[in-house]
């Protein structure tokens, strides 16, 4: 077995097991199929472990079965071995005809896929039809890969049709997998009742296999008045931010302005923040040298949320600086892997962004869903017409604070906007950001200070909208929109801009349209979004969202993804093939929560 490869949370990351099958019967077929087999499997191997990395950077890792597994003895060594490995997500290959009932996965909690070689000399195929249709009868959904191409026997090349189901399945299995036991710390609870903040633990518990922590927000003070902080650690981020963030105007009316000697207090207060959230969320071993050794160890957090408002916020500095900062690619100690924060602590929004990252390796933007503008609003309050991909009406995402400042658009992919995964910004490209972004006084609903980012999220990068909402009687549904952000002009910004918030970022976002139901106007997807809040991913993630949505049974009520790229375990079109989303509600109902039985109501 080799060494495990931990995360921050010390643990180790899931990996892919591999099953290659073949027909049992000795005496020449099996023989005959061993070494192909074998060879799609390593295929397979190389392919995911190239074309994949967990959001940390890390490599990811396959593991193969020991043999090939011809029937039930070498099925159960490989479920076996892949306990002691690891292994979340399971693939099983094969080119010939095998015995279903006996080669398949059983075990219920992995994501599953069968990739059935596309081939004339022995039945791949008809074990994967076979294969799936055993899965489908015992509840068990399985995702099926089958090449719209003939293959010759031998051929160990893997299709470019296969390719791209095999890394949708392989990145969201990895997910669902990566999720699977961390925590969601709630840092206070319900922020001015917004509902997405109650973190449901059913929720979480079955849908997400996650568990539920819970601080108060006097934590906060505790540990900044008892110095419970890397001090050095500190210091050194006190003099990034003085070097780095630049602070915005003040707006405020004259008789709420902070002094200077107060805003350099808010300061010192926001950074220490940071750290804070930080420790809280992951731990830190430091606090360990310091006699903290409670502190150190953290609360297993994959996510958190601050409820700043209101009690916090009517008094303390608010959390704009803390949650933008956590949730981008960089800080004080260089480019690292965003933390996942969730401002108002909206625990949905944040498992939205948790999904997001974890398709992506990128940062998120977090923002309220606050305007739609229409061309001929925006040309009665600024006389200017909206043009190009904005002339059918713009929606305007604008928070406080939390959104990545990665999404100012600064980084570069191929010449164009983007936001990347860590391992690929630069420091250049950090600069940008950090370049573009002003830290503006907090505004009067923050009685209590702080500073706001805002910046202006460059035009013509491509993004998806997410959100998932819970809806009684339903469960978890999710809902997106791909499109991208665009750039308006300046002056039609500055007057929109201040008649909203001028010292928060915003990022002016268009939907593709397809012309049908919701996605037929820029309108109506902002009249069907289901919340206050999304999260912005960059990249048109709908299809990888889907995916991964259908192996947590979660429905999708909304989306402008093609068809053909739509990717659903096997069972789903036996609940209907002329409407695929009536059908995955259906599916997801009939199948229920992951963690939860998972195999039906
Ligand atoms: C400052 C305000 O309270 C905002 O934070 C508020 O409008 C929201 O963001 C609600 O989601
Ligand atoms: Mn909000």
């Amino acid at each position: 077995m080799s060494t495990p490869i931990v995360n921050r949370l010390n643990v180790p990351m899931p990996k892919i097991g591999i099953r290659p099958t073949v027909d049992g019967r000795r005496g020449g077929i099996r023989e005959s199929l061993e070494d192909i087999t074998m060879n799609m499997a390593h295929a397979v191997a190389k392919l995911l472990s190239e074309n994949i990395r967990h959001s940390n950077g890390l490599p990811v890792e396959c593991v193969i079965a020991d043999s090939c597994i011809g029937g039930v003895a070498e099925a159960a060594q490989t479920a076996e071995k892949f306990a002691r490995e690891g292994v979340g997500v399971s693939i099983t290959v094969t080119p010939s005809w095998c015995y279903p009932l006996e080669t398949m996965d059983t075990d219920p909690l992995i994501p599953k896929a069968i990739w059935g070689f596309n081939g004339t000399d022995r039945p791949g195929a008809v074990y994967l039809a076979a294969v799936l249709a055993a899965h489908n009868q015992k509840g068990l959904p399985a995702f099926g890969i089958y090449g719209k191409d003939v293959q010759d026997f031998g051929d160990d090349s893997i299709p470019a049709d296969v390719q791209e189901k095999l890394i949708r399945f392989a990145k969201a299995g990895l997910a669902v997998a990566t999720i699977r036991g961390k925590a969601y710390l709630s840092l206070g609870s319900v922020s001015m009742g917004i509902a997405g903040c109650i973190a449901d633990e059913s929720f979480f518990h079955e849908y997400l296999g996650m568990r539920n922590e819970y601080v108060d927000m006097t934590e906060f003070v505790r540990r900044m008045e008892r110095g419970i902080y890397d001090k050095e650690e500190y210091e050194k981020a006190l003099r990034w931010v003085k070097e780095h963030c630049r602070e915005g105007e003040d707006v405020n009316p004259d008789h709420l302005k902070r002094t200077r000697e107060q805003k350099d207090r808010d300061w010192e207060t926001v950074v220490k923040m940071t750290l804070i959230a930080r420790d809280l969320m992951v731990g830190n071993p430091k606090l360990a040298e310091m006699g903290y050794g409670e502190e150190a160890l953290g609360h297993h957090a994959i996510a958190a949320g601050f409820q700043g408002q209101r009690q916090w916020t009517d008094h303390y500095p608010n959390g704009d600086f803390m949650e933008a900062i956590l949730t981008s690619s960089f800080d004080w100690n260089g480019i690292r892997e965003p933390y996942i924060m969730s401002t108002e602590n909206d625990a949905l929004n944040a498992v939205t962004m948790l999904l997001g990252h974890l398709l992506t390796d990128a940062a998120q933007i977090f923002a309220d869903v606050r305007t739609y503008w229409s061309p001929e609003a925006v040309k009665r309050v600024t006389g200017k017409e909206l043009e190009g991909m904005a002339a059918g009406g713009i929606i305007h995402l604008i928070n406080s604070g939390p959104a990545a400042l990665d999404g100012t658009g600064q980084q570069t992919k191929d010449g164009a906007p983007a936001m990347k995964p860590f391992w690929e910004i630069t420091g250049e490209e950090v600069e940008k950001c950090l370049q573009v972004t002003k830290w503006c006084p907090a505004v009067d609903f923050f009685r209590g200070g702080g500073f706001s980012t805002d910046f202006q999220t460059k035009g013509g990068m491509p993004v998806t909208m997410a959100r998932i909402n819970l809806v009684k009687g339903l469960g978890p549904v999710l809902q997106l929109a791909e499109g991208y952000t665009v750039d308006i002009p300046q002056d039609v910004h500055d007057i929109l801009d201040q008649r909203t918030n001028q010292t928060w970022p915003t990022t002016w976002f268009v939907p593709n349209l397809t012309g049908e139901g919701v996605f037929k106007d820029v309108y109506s997807v902002m009249n069907n979004w289901g919340s206050n809040h999304c999260a912005l991913s960059y990249g048109h993630i709908g299809a990888d969202l889907i995916t991964l949505a259908s192996m947590l049974r979660i429905p999708v009520s909304m989306h402008n993804v093609p068809a053909e790229k739509c990717f659903r375990p096997s069972a789903w079109s036996a609940f209907g093939t002329a409407d695929a989303e009536g059908a995955d509600f259906r599916a997801c109902a009939a199948y229920g929560p992951l963690y939860a039985g998972g195999r039906g109501r």
